[in-house]
């Protein structure tokens, strides 16, 4: 099957699906967000790209940030990282303070909050100007160089991230950020606030699915080894509370934000974004991930 008719299939099958959740509101920015958009975008690893609805369009990738950032915190600290933060699924809702406490500190993933909060943390150790660099890394990575912060979300997220300062608070309060609160949560809500399109962020997981190398870039990212322990912890890590069911309907490492954004990897083959911006009950996009679902069903394709 040719991919453009792939993707109109999928478009035909995920229309019942629209309606069913609720766009983000505890960030208000994201709040007015009109939820029946809808894009997809799958970057094959020869660099070609192939997309449907509004893959064009710019939104907030929140937590999909989080794969940037694990991304520089490898490269830049390599395997220390690991004795700051956790391998394991959570369980938990993404901003869970229990668990933080009851570990003393010492995050599950990097993929949950207090995870990212300890990885932004690591980079911007090694960085003069890290919410740039952060930045700088997506731009170069999906190579649109015009991909920006979105300075309402961000300001948005900082007036009312309550949790996000709590679980900041609790892990300095063990000892585990090397840098103030205040400039730790400003460069986390600044990450998430990135706003880039599907088409964008299916180029810039491409290095996920080609050993380390990114063919936009025709160099290396990272080792084929950073490649895929990266997988693995989307795999196991990378839908919050429902990486189970999602391993098991879609079958592909993932990882969603809750802008509604959701990018996916076949390692091999393709990098899959999608946005559409009703969330289930876990944070991650309802139509997202049926028309994931629908991808690996309609073309077999998955990693089992
Ligand atoms: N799941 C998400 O996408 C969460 C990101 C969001 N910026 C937050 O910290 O709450």
């Amino acid at each position: 099957m040719e991919y453009s008719e792939l993707l109109e299939n999928i478009v035909h099958e995920i229309r019942p699906y629209f309606g069913r959740g609720k766009v983000a509101d505890y960030i208000p920015a994201l709040a007015n967000v009109p939820p029946a958009k809808f894009g997809m975008a799958i970057a094959t690893i020869d660099g070609a790209v192939h997309t449907i609805g509004e893959a064009e369009e710019p939104f907030s990738i929140q937590s999909i940030s989080k794969a940037f950032t694990l991304m520089l915190a490898m490269r830049l600290v390599g395997d220390e990282l690991w004795t700051r933060l956790g391998k394991e699924p959570s369980g938990s809702k993404f901003n869970s303070l229990v668990q933080l406490e009851y570990e003393e500190g010492v995050p599950r993933n990097p993929f949950i909050n207090a995870g990212a909060l300890v990885v932004t943390d690591c980079v911007m150790s090694h960085c003069r100007a890290p919410r740039n660099a952060i930045r700088d890394y997506a731009r170069v990575l999906s190579r649109n160089f015009a991909a920006d912060f979105d300075l309402e979300v961000a300001l948005s997220e900082r007036e009312t991230g309550f949790t996000n300062a709590a679980l900041a608070n609790l892990l300095a309060s063990h000892g585990r950020l090397d840098n103030p609160v205040a400039a730790v949560l400003d460069t986390y809500f600044h990450q998430c606030a990135l706003a880039m399109s599907c088409a964008d962020l299916a180029r810039a997981f491409l290095p996920l699915a080609n050993r380390g190398i990114s063919p936009i870039l025709e160099e290396a990212v990272l080792t084929e080894r950073q490649a895929k322990r990266i997988n693995a912890l989307m795999l196991t890590c990378g839908m919050y509370e429902s990486v189970g069911s999602f391993a098991y309907r879609v079958g592909l490492p993932a990882k969603s934000g809750v802008g509604g954004g959701i990018v996916a990897v076949l390692p091999g083959k393709f990098c899959v974004a999608v946005w559409s911006p009703e969330l289930d009950r876990s944070g991650n996009s309802l139509v997202g991930t049926a028309a994931l679902e629908a991808l690996t069903r309609l073309t077999q394709l998955s990693i089992f």
